[in-house]
C-alpha cells in the first residue's frame, strides 16, 4: 500500500485565493490588513522564512512591514521596534522571526507584543486564551494541521491522535486544539520522557510528529493505514555535502500509512497560510 498524499501546498494556495477575496472586500471598505516581521540578524534560514512570509503577503494583497535589526541589536533596539509596530495602526498583526539571537531576552520580547497583534498565535495570553477556551489568535502551525486534516475529511472526532513533541510552538498548543469540543480528539501528548514511544504511536489513527529528530518515526511504529503528519524539519547535509531539510517520518512509513502529510510541501505551507488568515482576521475585527 501507498499513502494518499494530503498536500499541504496545494491546499495553503487555495486557502490563499479565499484569502485574496475577502482582502478585496476588505480594500473596498478602505482596509488593507499589513503583517508585520521583525528579523534580528543575517540566518539565512531565517531570513529565506521571512522572505517566504512577504512574498505571500504579494500574492493575497497584504501589506508587508519590514524591520530588520543587526544580529547585535541591544534589547533595547529590540524594545523599540516592539512598541512602534504596537502604535502603528497599519500594522494588524506581526511576527518575531525566532529563534532570536541568544544575548536577547526572548520571553520579554514575546511578551511585549501586544496580544491582539501577535499574528504567531504564541503570546502567553493568547496560549492561555486557548487553554481556557476564548477567542484568541490561534498558533499557526497547530491551526495549519487541523485546517489540513479537516479539508482532506480526516475524522478527528473520536480519533485517536498520538502528538509526539511538547513544544511550545507545535505539539503543546496542538494538544490543547484538537481536544477542544469542537475538534473532539483524544489526545496523547508524548515527549522524550515517554516510555515505548512506539506503544503509543502504534495505536493512534493519526500520528503527528513534531520533535525535530529526523526518521524518528518509522514503519513498525505506525498502525495500518493511520495518518500520518511530518512537523520536523531539520538541518542536515547530505552524502553530497550539500545542506537539506528533512522531516521526522521515516520514508518507509508511506508504506504502512494511509495518508501523510509530507515534507516539504505539507506542514510548512499551511504554517504561513494561517499566519495570512490570522492577519486578515485581525483586520476584519476592525
Ligand atoms: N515567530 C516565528 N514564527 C514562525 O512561524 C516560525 C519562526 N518564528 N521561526 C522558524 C519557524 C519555521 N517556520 C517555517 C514555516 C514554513 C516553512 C515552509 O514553508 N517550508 C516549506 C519548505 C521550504 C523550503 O524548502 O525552503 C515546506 O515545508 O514545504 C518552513 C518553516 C516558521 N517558523
Amino acid at each position: 500500500m501507498t499513502a494518499t498524499v494530503l498536500d499541504g501546498k496545494a491546499t495553503a494556495a487555495e486557502i490563499k485565493d479565499e484569502l485574496r477575496v475577502r482582502v478585496k472586500a476588505l480594500a473596498e471598505r478602505g482596509v488593507v490588513p499589513g503583517l508585520g516581521t521583525v528579523l534580528v540578524g543575517t540566518d539565512p534560514g531565517s531570513q529565506a522564512y521571512v522572505n517566504g512570509k512577504h512574498r505571500d503577503c504579494a500574492e493575497v494583497g497584504i501589506a508587508s512591514i519590514r524591520r530588520e535589526l543587526p544580529a547585535d541589536a541591544t534589547q533595547q533596539q529590540v524594545d523599540e521596534v516592539i512598541a512602534e509596530l504596537n502604535a502603528d495602526p497599519a500594522c494588524h498583526g506581526y511576527i518575531v522571526q525566532l529563534p532570536l539571537p541568544a544575548h536577547l531576552d526572548t520571553q520579554r520580547v514575546l511578551e511585549s507584543i501586544d496580544p491582539d497583534k501577535d499574528a504567531d498565535g504564541l503570546h502567553p495570553v493568547n496560549l492561555g486564551r486557548l487553554v481556557l477556551g476564548y477567542e484568541a489568535a490561534l498558533p499557526c502551525t497547530p491551526r495549519g494541521i487541523v485546517e489540513l486534516l479537516r479539508r482532506y475529511d480526516v475524522a478527528l472526532r473520536g480519533a485517536r491522535v498520538a502528538v509526539v513533541g511538547r513544544g511550545n510552538t507545535v505539539g503543546r498548543p496542538l494538544g490543547l486544539l484538537l481536544t477542544r469540543r469542537s475538534e473532539n480528539a483524544t489526545v496523547t501528548l508524548c515527549h522524550t520522557g515517554t516510555l515505548d514511544l512506539a506503544s503509543h504511536t502504534r495505536s493512534a489513527d493519526i500520528v503527528i510528529v513534531a520533535a525535530g529528530v529526523p526518521g524518528l518515526l518509522t514503519a513498525d511504529m505506525v498502525n495500518p493505514g493511520a495518518v500520518v503528519v511530518d512537523v520536523g524539519i531539520t538541518r542536515v547535509i547530505g552524502d553530497d555535502g550539500k545542506g537539506r531539510y528533512t522531516g521526522d517520518v521515516a520514508a518507509d512509513v508511506a508504506e504502512v500509512a494511509g495518508a501523510v502529510v509530507p515534507m516539504p510541501g505539507g506542514v510548512g505551507p499551511m504554517t504561513r497560510a494561517m499566519l495570512l488568515a490570522n492577519v486578515v482576521e485581525r483586520a476584519e475585527r476592525g
